[in-house]
């Protein structure tokens, strides 16, 4: 049976198909890039059907593919490293996660210790198919545990194993009615620790809901976790990653585009231009709220010596197209620290730094 918060199949959101079709385009996208050898992931062609027929995206799409992927890692990375300095464990939530991979990542790389939970929430379409991908596929399975510990409910539409839950969910529905039950439900404690170091990741997910239903997601986590402040209410961070600036005339070829698709994105329009996106963040007092576009980002962000890698991958002409596409899309991330709680870590120094020397990084940070 359907958990009440889910929204039946054949009435209106029937129009979400193409919204849920993103997800197709940017698990293409991330398979390309590895095919391509710009980033590493050895588990997303178990999420593509039929991946080995799959053709590579062009150079352009696979560079913005490598520059948000580093750069979302390395937030990602730096929040599990400040865990571990902590002393504690931490939380990630995904929201429209789509058939992202980064909980297996994690699982397999140096920093699997400090994972406390992960959590991939999606429309019940997209999780079915990705519960069955991962119960199809022997590498995916493998990492979530011991197979007894892993279970399918709502009829296929969840699963759960020890440190991962994918969870199916229409996120524009009202927080307190499609949220809670999922997190809370009758579990005691609810899975969804109040405690943990948090973040939050959205990836291309915000912007194809209206600002106030974005608004009550993060106004619903953040009560999450101050409401329960005196139990030692954690750290909270988000990462958004999204376009924005799409009043210009490139953004209105690309609305045109997306609308002859049926997608519309009514999410960026609080977003004219880079600042007004620390905004996401800061109108729920986030201690921290940056931005930066991905041009920003390869040209300062990228070591050198990843930035000379990726530029022998591929033959890219249109250096002057790739800077346009680059700058109408941005990483914005914010961090909320308790106050009144004394933290071992130095968690303000959380975020992107300009990159000035030789350091390794760029792929999968975890
Ligand atoms: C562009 S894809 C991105 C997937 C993944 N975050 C990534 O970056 O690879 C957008 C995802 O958001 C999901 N999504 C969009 N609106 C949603 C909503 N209202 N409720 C649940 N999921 C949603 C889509 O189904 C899709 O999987």
């Amino acid at each position: 049976m359907l958990p009440p918060s889910l929204p039946r199949t054949g009435g209106p959101r029937d129009a979400d198909v193409s919204i849920r079709q993103t997800d197709v385009d940017a698990a293409g996208a991330r398979l390309s890039a590895v095919q391509r050898n710009y980033i590493r992931d050895p588990f997303i062609r178990f999420l593509v059907p039929r991946a080995h027929l799959q053709s590579p995206r062009p150079p352009l799409i696979n560079i913005g593919t490598y520059v948000r992927s580093a750069a979302i890692d390395e937030l990602v990375t730096q929040w599990l490293t400040l865990s571990e300095k902590e002393g504690t464990k931490c939380q990630i939530v995904s929201l429209g996660a789509g058939s992202d991979t980064r909980f297996w990542r994690i699982e397999t790389g140096p920093h699997r210790e400090s994972l406390s939970a992960y959590f991939e929430l999606d429309f019940p379409e997209v999780t079915t198919k990705k519960a069955m991908a991962i119960r199809k596929s022997k590498e995916l399975s493998a990492v979530l545990g011991d197979r007894d510990a892993v279970h399918l409910e709502h009829g296929g539409m969840a699963l759960h194993a020890p440190r991962y839950h994918l969870l199916p969910v229409d996120l524009r529905l009202p927080p307190t009615q499609a949220l809670a039950p999922l997190f809370s439900g009758s579990s005691s404690p609810p899975i969804l620790s109040p405690t943990l170091p948090t973040l939050l990741l959205s990836e291309c997910v915000f912007v194809y809901m209206s600002p106030t239903s974005s608004q009550a997601l993060l106004r619903w986590f953040v009560d999450y976790f101050s409401s329960r402040s005196e139990a030692g209410a954690s750290v909270l961070g988000g990462v958004v990653y999204e376009m924005f600036g799409l009043g210009d005339p490139f953004g209105k070829v690309m609305l045109q585009n997306l609308k002859s698709r049926g997608v519309s994105l009514p999410g960026a329009d609080p977003y004219p231009n880079k600042e007004s996106l620390p905004n996401r963040f800061r109108q729920y007092s986030f201690t921290t709220s940056q931005a930066l576009t991905l041009r920003e980002i390869r040209t300062a962000f990228i070591p050198s010596t990843e930035q000379e890698r990726i530029s022998r991958l591929e033959l890219l002409d249109e250096i002057e197209e790739l800077e346009l596409v680059l700058e109408h899309y941005a990483i914005t991330w914010g961090l909320k620290v308790p106050t009144e709680t004394s933290l071992s870590a130095d968690w303000n120094s959380w975020g992107l730094k300009e990159q000035t020397d030789e350091r390794p990084g760029g792929e999968d940070g975890e």
